[in-house]
Formats: structure tokens, sequence, C-alpha cells
């Protein structure tokens, strides 16, 4: 069996060996908060025909909505640990790839989700570059775009930047919101920003799947550019501290992992950058609608980006499913049975928590 703690030398013999499934394909799914990459991942799972597909989500927030909102993956599904796989990245993203890999059971495909907020560069770098590029086959990095919400800037987000600059295949989603000629806007400035920028149009994130998976898309460019990067990462291991896997290195606030000895740790910087924070908020109390929806239409702070949650609301047996993205919410009844407690990640900038507490515990009845 594969640990993350042997050296590459024993890795390599062992591979040959012990895990059967070598060259596996992976597509990344990137975008920016609430662009619709679960939407993608729905549409991917409800309609690949014969293929099995095991999915890795990870989400900016201590509780994983995402998880809970995919259909037909159940146990081909594995959440990655809280945080921002591009910045946690290493053993967390390595060992849920190594997990599947030496499954027993047949799985001919893998996808990863990544957070609205992460660069896909080094998930991408992870694939290529470590231990893991004699194992899978990156097939391409899916960069979903909110149509409606995509602002030239970016959001002020480096993360938002690297994502279409990354992307491989540009899904341009959420195409019911905006008008022909916006789309056609959109088209010109990301083929302005991104030479040969293959672009598509969705609603809902349907697209036929032979446009976006095994579609064998030449990854050498980002993997010359770890080298360039990896270059540079030895001189600073051995001008700094000499150790590749210091805790210290890690930007990202939330990142507790113990680091093992993989190949390589690659950071992005970008969550220091970009300033977003995710706070979490449960309760087994029920919340009271009027006065929830009052909270989002009177009290919720400008700079919240994204918000979702199962909750559930005083005298109403079903359990609802709230998803706010930009200015947009909608709280959707979901049959599936009764939420036993409220759960809400709320994503933004320069949100206080004791104060966004205070307002949800004012909501609760
Ligand atoms: N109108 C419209 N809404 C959409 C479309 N695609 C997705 N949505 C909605 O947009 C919201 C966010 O979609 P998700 O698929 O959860 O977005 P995401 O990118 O996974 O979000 P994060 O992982 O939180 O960043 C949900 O309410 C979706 O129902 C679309 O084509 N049109």
């Amino acid at each position: 069996m594969l640990t993350s703690d042997h050296n590459v030398t024993e890795d390599l013999d062992i591979i040959d060996v012990d895990v059967p499934k070598r060259g596996m394909p992976v597509t990344i799914i990137t975008g920016f908060l609430g662009s619709g990459k679960t939407t993608l991942l729905n549409h991917i799972l409800q309609n690949q025909q014969d293929l099995k597909v095991a999915v890795l989500v990870n989400e900016f927030g201590d509780i994983n909505i995402d998880s809970q909102l995919l259909v037909a993956v159940d146990e081909n599904m594995m959440e990655l640990s809280n945080g921002c796989i591009c910045c946690t990245i290493n053993d967390g993203l390595v060992d849920a790839v190594y997990n599947v890999l030496e499954r027993s059971d047949r799985i001919d495909y893998m996808i990863v989700e990544t957070t609205g907020v992460a660069d896909p560069l080094p998930i991408a770098l992870t694939f290529l570059g470590t231990e893991l590029q004699h194992l899978t086959r990156l097939d391409s990095i899916l960069t979903v775009v909110d149509s409606e919400a995509f602002t030239s800037d970016h959001f002020n987000s480096d993360a938002a930047y690297a994502q279409i600059m990354y992307g491989d295949i540009i899904i341009l989603n959420k195409t019911d919101l905006v008008t022909e000629e916006k789309l056609q806007e959109l088209e010109a400035f990301i083929n302005k920003t991104k030479t040969k920028a293959r672009i598509l149009r969705s609603h809902l994130g349907i697209v036929p799947l032979p446009l976006i998976l095994d579609v064998k898309i030449d990854q050498s460019a980002i993997a010359s550019s770890q080298k360039d990067e990896d270059h540079a990462h030895h001189e600073h291991e051995h001008h700094d501290h000499g150790n590749p896997h210091s805790h210290e290195q890690c930007h990202d606030p939330e990142c507790n992992h113990k680091h093992h000895h993989h190949e390589h740790h690659h950071h992005s910087d970008h969550l220091e950058n970009d300033g977003f924070v995710s706070i979490s908020f449960q309760s087994d109390r029920a919340f009271d609608l009027d006065k929830f929806q009052s909270f989002l239409d009177k009290k919720l702070p400008i700079d919240v980006f994204r918000a979702k949650g199962i909750l559930h609301f005083a005298n109403i047996d079903n359990r609802y499913v709230f998803q706010l993205s930009g200015k947009r919410y909608e709280l959707k009844n979901d049959d599936r049975g009764k939420s036993l407690n409220n759960q809400l990640v709320i994503i933004g900038r320069n949100l206080h928590r004791e104060e966004l507490f205070a307002e949800l515990t004012d909501c609760l009845v």
C-alpha cells in the first residue's frame, strides 16, 4: 500500500505493483464564487453514461454544503478538508487522489471541484509535478464564469484572474441572465485576455460532455511553468530555511495540515491578497422565515459575495436549500426530508463574524 511518507524512488517501485489505475484522467473544475461549478458537476454526474466518476470536492468553509447538494455520487465522492485546496494543496489533495487510485472497485475518471477562491495553477501543478504525474493524466481545467456577475477587474481577485488565465475551456454560464450582446462582449474580453481561449456557453451547466471531458488538452505549457517555479522554489529552500514543507510558508489562515514528504509543495498567497473570509453558522433551532428574509433584504453586508445553506424554518416540514450568489438569492424547497439543523456558510470580504452571528441568532425562533 502506498503511503505519502515514502521517498520518491520507493514510491515509483511500488506504484508499478500496487496502483491499478495508472493514467487516470482528471478534470479540474474551477470558477469564481457562485459561478455554477457544482451545477456543472451535477450535470456531468447525471449525464455521463458509462463512466464511473470519482469526485473530490473542496469548500471554503467549515461546513461542506456542496457535498450535500451533489447528486448520485455517494461512495465515490470525497470531501477534501476544509480550506482552500490550492493553499493546503499538497497532502490533502495528494492523499485523496491516492485513496481513489487504491480503491479496488472500478473508477474511470476523476473530477476535482475547487473552491471559488482557488487559484487552479497550484492544483494543476500537483497533478503535473508531484508523484501524481506518474499516476494520473490532467485532461483539462474547466473554468465556469457567471456571465451576469463577471467584472473586467475580476472582482479584484488574483484567484479569479488566474481561473481565467489557466482555464483550458471557459464556460460562460448563466446565459439566461444576460443578453446576446453582453455574451459577445464577454467573449471578446476573454479572447483579448487569453489567446486561443476555448469558450463555451451554458445555462445551468448544460454543455455536451464530449466537449469538456476526456478532451486531452496538452498541458505542457503549464508543466514547463512548473519547472521555472521549481527552480525558484529550490533556491528559496536553500536560502531560506531548507525545509520545503515548512508550515510557516502556508498563507492559508485555515490551514492546519501536517505536511508529509511529498515531492513538492506549491504555494499561493492569493487568500492574503484577495481577503476573502468564510463564516459558518449552525444551529439546531429553526429560523423564522420572515425574520431571515428581512435579514437578507436589509442587513446582509454588501461585501458578501456568496452564501449557501441547508435551512429549516419554524412550522415548515421540508428543508430549504439557500443559495446567494452576488445580488441574487433563492430559497428552494427541498423535499429530500426535514433538516435537523440550520447550516449556513457566508463568504465575502470585511465581514464581522460577531455581528453576523448576532443578526442570525436574532432570526432563530
Ligand atoms: N439563473 C441561473 N442560475 C444558475 C445557473 N447556473 C447555476 N445557477 C445558480 O447559481 C447558484 C450558484 O451555483 P453553484 O453551482 O452552487 O455555484 P458554485 O460555483 O458551485 O458555487 P461555490 O462553490 O460556492 O463557489 C445556484 O443558486 C445555482 O442554482 C444558470 O445557468 N442560470
